[in-house]
């Protein structure tokens, strides 16, 4: 995505100068991050290089040490319900006795009022279920559905509560690669519509379907494009290029010296 390109679009998500610590240790540090309207970035990065720790601060549910955060322009708290999130699959209870229509009903909590969910929820429900093709499954247990079929049903909830921005955390983890692709279409189709910002370590999966790549290893690299310089890697990686080279497709890589760009 060029320049000019850019400036023709609404800034989503943007983040000057953050920094985050954990129990006194720093996690993030000088992120500097823009993201435009109808973005999908896709961000990679070493384990406990702090992406979910972005994730859940883009979200306001990290309080940033200094440094701002701004969603379509405003601060976080005057901002809630543009941003909904998609988690790894790990984390979420497979015992939790709920079945798919309730969790996704779950995704309009936000905007309940009283005990009961209105006629407007169940709407929304069934079309974001009918939307992720799982609205035929919608009275089976949680516990009773595959990995790739939990994940679609977490992307529901999220679509429920009718966001701008969706930020999803290793959404592919637990899917069967038969079935990542399939998946992969359906965030194709909903970045039509809303940002997608994409945690994953499977670099060659999502460099297919991602517009741009950014890598972060407590510090952010990023150059709005899904190329990753060799020094991105490196200083993303802290480790060879050499090493990284291997599992990444050409493709994202720049031309430089001894790898040849295509
Ligand atoms: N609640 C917490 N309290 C203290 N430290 C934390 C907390 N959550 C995460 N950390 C630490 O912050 C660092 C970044 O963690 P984070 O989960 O953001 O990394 P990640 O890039 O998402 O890792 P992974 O790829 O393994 O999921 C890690 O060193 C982790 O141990």
């Amino acid at each position: 995505m060029d320049r000019m390109d850019r400036e023709e679009r609404k800034k989503v998500v943007e983040i000057e100068n953050l920094l985050v610590k954990l129990d006194g240790r720093t996690v993030l540090e000088e992120v500097n991050l823009s993201v435009y309207e109808k973005d999908f970035l896709g961000i990679i990065g070493p384990n406990g290089g702090g992406k979910t720790t972005l994730l859940k601060t883009i979200l306001g549910l990290v309080t940033a040490e200094a440094g701002t955060v701004k969603i379509m322009g405003k601060r976080i708290s005057e901002n809630r319900g543009q941003v909904a999130y998609v988690p790894q699959y790990a984390a979420f209870d497979r015992s939790f006795p709920v079945n798919v229509w309730e969790v996704v009903l779950m995704g309009r909590l936000g905007s309940k009022r009283g005990r009961s969910y209105s006629g407007l929820d169940q709407e929304i429900a069934r079309e974001v279920l009918k939307r992720v093709e799982m609205y035929e499954l919608r009275h089976r247990r949680i516990g009773e559905l595959s990995g790739g079929e939990i994940q679609r049903v977490l992307v529901a909830r999220a679509l429920a509560g009718r966001p701008e921005i969706l930020l999803l955390d290793e959404p592919t983890a637990s899917i069967d690669s038969r079935f990542q692709a399939g998946f992969y279409e359906l965030l194709e189709e909903l970045n039509r519509e809303m940002t997608l910002i994409m945690v994953s370590h499977d670099i060659s999966a999502i460099s297919i379907y991602v517009k741009t790549l950014a890598c972060l290893n407590r510090k952010l690299y990023y150059q709005h494009s899904k190329e990753l310089s060799p020094e991105m890697i490196e200083k993303g990686y802290q480790c060879p290029v050499e090493l990284i080279a291997h599992g990444v497709p050409h493709r994202v890589l720049a031309a430089h010296d001894g790898v040849v760009g295509s």
